[in-house]
């Protein structure tokens, strides 16, 4: 479990039990369960429809951010319960209060896990399309978050400014376990354009078979230690050590992602566990990289914003996915990343409580609460909380 929270360097650690969460909103996808929930101290006092005042939980606060593994959904019920996230859930100020709590949720196991969740917690999930969350949460981060995006080549990040009225349109490319690619064209203005099933869940599911592999952050590290060439066939392997200049390839360039395992005559053992990682990271980042490409040249698009825990900020996935847009676009398209790119669903659910019981509910005045050191910009790839973060924020509900 990666749990990030608060963070703001000179202040102390907020006790969520003694604040107040006041809303909680989750992604239940593939590989992971993504939770984002509002803490604050204040309340505020709304008025509803009718004309009937109450106090709502909204204000100055801050978003903290959780993940789990699908696989260990219980560990996330007994976090959800430890913390009393639950409570904080959406209850019309019209219902009487032993309704069940609503919880904004998206992604395939807002379906699946639903009867657990009403079993386990007494939580109703209000499930949310997965595609519209999606597009919400990267326009929120887009338009609320200082120096959320940027690019990352040759290991030189560089915070992207943000044009607010230039913005639209771009591609997002979600790398989740499946990958979704989405033209974005406005708020909730979007069209699904593309999609590929060579994913995270690939990277994960053919590493663990080929290297034995105990957990994704295993796998991981094991790239960061591993050579490609050792299985990938180079354009010089076939080319006699010569560049194939004449359309353009290097003589380092991958002709063939695991090719030289064809003529090695080795078994799988013979290869280093290292190498066959760092192969296949290689292989499907720069897949996904030169898709991007295709759909955003299908559209004329320049901007392509990533976003999935399968980036979750390792220098390696994005230099790779950098690398392969640029040299797909001849330097005319560029690959962005988000600092919160694990968690466009959970935000995206996260708002749409703005559009039931909180019709004005009004983001404002956003305020990063964290500095990142060094070039791991997402989660941390051992699911520790070793980096603390939150993104500090006023909710006004008029
Ligand atoms: N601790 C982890 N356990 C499993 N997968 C992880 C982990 N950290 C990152 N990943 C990667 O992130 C992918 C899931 O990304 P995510 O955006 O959460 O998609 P989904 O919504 O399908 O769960 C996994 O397939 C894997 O490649
Ligand atoms: C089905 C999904 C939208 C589910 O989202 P995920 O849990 O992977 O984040 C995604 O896995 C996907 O877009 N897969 C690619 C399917 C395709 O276009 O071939």
């Amino acid at each position: 479990m990666d749990h990030r929270e608060a963070g703001i360097p000179g202040k102390s650690e907020p006790n969520l039990l003694d604040g107040h969460i006041s809303h909680l909103a989750l992604d239940i996808g593939g590989s992971l369960i993504k939770l984002v929930y509002f803490s604050t101290n204040d309340d505020v006092d709304v008025v509803d429809k009718a004309g009937r005042s109450g106090k709502e939980s909204l204000g100055k606060g801050r978003f903290h951010f959780a993940n789990f593994e699908t696989s260990k959904i219980n560990d996330c019920l007994e976090f959800i319960q430890t913390k009393q996230l639950h409570l904080g859930g959406c209850r019309h100020l019209e219902a009487p209060p032993t309704d069940m709590t609503i919880i904004k949720a998206t992604g395939g196991g807002s379906y699946k896990y639903a009867d657990l969740f009403i079993e386990k917690l007494g939580i109703c999930l209000d499930k949310e399309d997965e595609m519209d969350c999606l597009v919400a949460g990267a326009n929120f981060l887009l338009k609320a978050v200082h120096q959320e995006a940027f690019t990352y080549m040759h290991g030189q990040k560089e915070f992207v400014q943000i044009d607010h009225n230039d913005l639209y349109p771009y591609l997002l490319v979600n790398i989740g376990s499946g990958v979704s690619m989405l033209k974005v064209d406005g708020e909730g203005k979007f069209e699904r354009v593309s999609g590929t099933n060579v994913g995270g869940g690939t990277f994960w599911g053919l590493g663990r078979l080929l290297t034995n592999c105990k957990s994704f952050d295993e796998l991981l590290e094991l790239s960061h230690k591993g050579n490609n060439r050792v299985i990938d066939m180079l354009v010089g392997d076939i080319y006699g050590g010569m560049d194939y200049s004449k359309v353009g390839l290097s003589s380092t360039t991958i002709a063939s992602s695991f090719g030289k395992a064809i003529s090695d005559n080795k078994e799988l053992a013979d290869y280093r566990p290292e190498d066959i990682s760092r192969s296949l990271l290689r292989m499907i980042s720069n897949n996904i990289g030169q898709i991007s490409y295709l759909n955003a040249l299908r559209f004329g698009l320049k901007r392509i914003f990533f976003g999935g825990f399968f980036i979750g900020g390792h220098a390696y996935t994005m230099d790779t996915i950098s690398v392969a847009v640029h040299f797909w676009s001849k330097g005319e398209a560029k690959a962005m990343f988000l600092r919160h790119e694990g968690f466009l669903g959970a935000l995206g659910a996260f708002m749409s409580y703005g559009k039931h019981g909180f019709d004005d509910l009004m983001f404002h005045q956003l305020i990063q609460s964290a500095s990142l050191a060094g070039d791991k910009i997402g989660s941390p790839p051992n699911g520790k909380s070793s980096e603390n973060e939150s993104i500090e924020c006023s909710i006004y509900a008029s």
